[in-house]
């Protein structure tokens, strides 16, 4: 079986205490930074922008995977691909032309990312499946960390690995959520390849020893 990455959620770190918990995951056994960017628009929520995201490109050392929560999000590509990020991810619910979108993500160097929804059918990246490096499954609705877990997800993954499979791609299944240790293999099992978890690693009392927990859980 592949490694599955285990991508903290910065959004629950402690903003007082920030250079701190990234050096936490830099010294983790984390693969990413999973950073949510929020514009109080396509989500009732509003999180941090591009000084936040500069101050941590300058610390991180790990692959930055920002996950774009905006409205047209076309706007941002060349400014998100500045601020260092490896992976730049955007809603399907929020793009009017994805394929543009996805090939200009790619022309500024980064690994393409798309987000669905939790009501979004996996069916409508049928076409689409072969030209995106990453599929965001949302297990929560978008906007909030420390959120219950939708239990529907897992057949999403199941349906969305049989699309991967059926078209020979290689888009890599990432899960946004509700994630924790009681879940984890349940998720890799089901197909995911990336799990992304924030209240759980940042709420723990020992940080670092979840994010191992959370690995080896993934990879059992
Ligand atoms: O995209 C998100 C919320 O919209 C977050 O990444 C999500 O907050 C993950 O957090 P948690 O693990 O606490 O559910």
């Amino acid at each position: 079986m592949a490694n599955k990455l285990i991508a903290p959620s910065l959004l629950a770190a402690d903003f007082g205490n920030l250079q701190r918990d990234i050096e936490m995951v830099n010294n983790s056994e984390a693969d990413w930074f999973h950073i949510d960017v929020m514009d109080g628009v396509f989500v009732p929520n509003i999180s941090f922008g591009m000084p936040v995201l500069k101050a941590i490109n300058k610390h991180a050392t790990k692959t930055l995977d920002v996950h774009l929560m905006i409205v047209d999000p076309d706007r941002y590509i060349k400014t998100f691909a500045n601020l260092g990020s490896h992976n730049l991810t955007v809603h399907y619910e929020a793009c009017t032309h994805l394929h543009r979108t996805i090939q200009a993500i790619k022309a500024e160097g980064m690994k393409a990312g798309v987000a669905l929804n939790p009501h979004t059918n996996v069916n409508v990246l049928e076409d689409i499946i072969n030209d995106v490096d990453i599929v965001l499954l949302m297990s929560v609705n978008p906007g909030f960390g420390g959120q219950t877990f939708i239990e529907n997800t897992y057949q999403k993954i199941k349906k969305l690995k049989q699309l991967i499979t059926d078209k020979n791609a290689s888009t890599l299944i990432e899960i946004d959520g509700g994630v924790n240790t009681e879940n984890a293999k349940l998720l890799t099992q089901a197909g995911a390849d990336v799990l992304i978890a924030g209240s759980f690693v940042f709420n723990s009392k020992t940080p670092k020893k979840t994010i191992e927990d959370l690995k080896a859980a993934a990879n059992n």
